[in-house]
């Protein structure tokens, strides 16, 4: 077990690179099994399964042919109590094999991610679920209000139009700012665009606590 420490996180990694890295690539078959058990059957799915799971072995047999000259998106950090933390969030972290992941391009006034979703967020045919639009959403603003104002805030309100159906299987841009700061209160707004067109819209209301007495 590390021991525990008092730097501020992104200071101290307690694991090796490699092991970082595998982390993120066995996460990466864990998504590729999940999107394949959707579209591989009959005959094709045993070797499509011995596939995968040899990927995986290969990569247990030899981790340093995987790390070498990559860095991990999302290494265990300590957090500011100095316990062990893991990036969990189910939408952008490369270790969480249910996040797609979406990747943050461009951070400041406005935020924008890229994500490409497989499968397995299906709902009507080759197009994004409704609700996995919203989470998109949720994570996009929730992380422009984080870059704009100091406290951490939560999500109080979401309102989402759905215009356009989101494809999946091809790159779609999500985009987000903060439109105004009231106190303890944040307004948001963003969209998913997908070939240059907006395909959903938010906007949304994050507070965060109020101070404890
Ligand atoms: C490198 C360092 C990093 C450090 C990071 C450290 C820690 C990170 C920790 C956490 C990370 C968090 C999230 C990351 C993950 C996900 C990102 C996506 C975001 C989410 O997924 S997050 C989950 C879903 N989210 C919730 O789980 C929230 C549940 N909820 C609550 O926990 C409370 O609801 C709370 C605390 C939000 C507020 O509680 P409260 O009691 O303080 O609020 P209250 O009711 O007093 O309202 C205050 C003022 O807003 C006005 N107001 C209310 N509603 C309004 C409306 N609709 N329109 C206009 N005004 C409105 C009132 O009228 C009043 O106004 P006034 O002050 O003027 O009277």
């Amino acid at each position: 077990m590390a021991e525990a420490s008092t730097a501020p996180p992104d200071q101290r990694v307690p694991e090796s690179i490699q092991h970082s890295v595998l982390a993120e690539f066995a996460a990466g078959v864990c998504r590729d099994i999940a999107g394949g058990l959707l579209s591989t059957t009959g005959d094709d799915l045993v070797p499509f399964l011995e596939r995968e799971v040899g990927r995986l072995r290969q990569a247990l047999e030899d981790p340093f042919a995987l790390g070498e000259g990559s860095e991990p998106r999302h290494p265990p950090v300590f957090d500011r109590r100095g316990r062990i933390a893991v990036a969990t969030n189910p939408v952008v972290s490369h270790r969480n094999a249910i996040a797609p992941p979406m990747k943050l391009v461009r951070s400041g006034d406005e935020c924008e991610f890229t994500v490409e979703l497989p499968l397995q967020y299906q709902g009507p045919p080759s197009k994004l679920h409704g609700g996995y639009s919203a989470v998109l959403l949720d994570e996009a603003l929730w992380k422009a209000v984080r870059v704009n104002v100091s406290a951490i805030s939560f999500t109080r309100e979401l309102t989402i139009g759905y215009e356009r159906p989101v494809p999946l299987f091809e790159p779609v841009t999500v985009l987000a700012r903060v439109t105004e700061v009231d106190g303890r209160k944040t307004f948001a707004e963003g969209e998913i665009l997908a070939g240059g067109e907006v395909c959903s819209r938010a906007h949304g209301l994050w507070i965060s606590p109020r101070p404890r007495e």
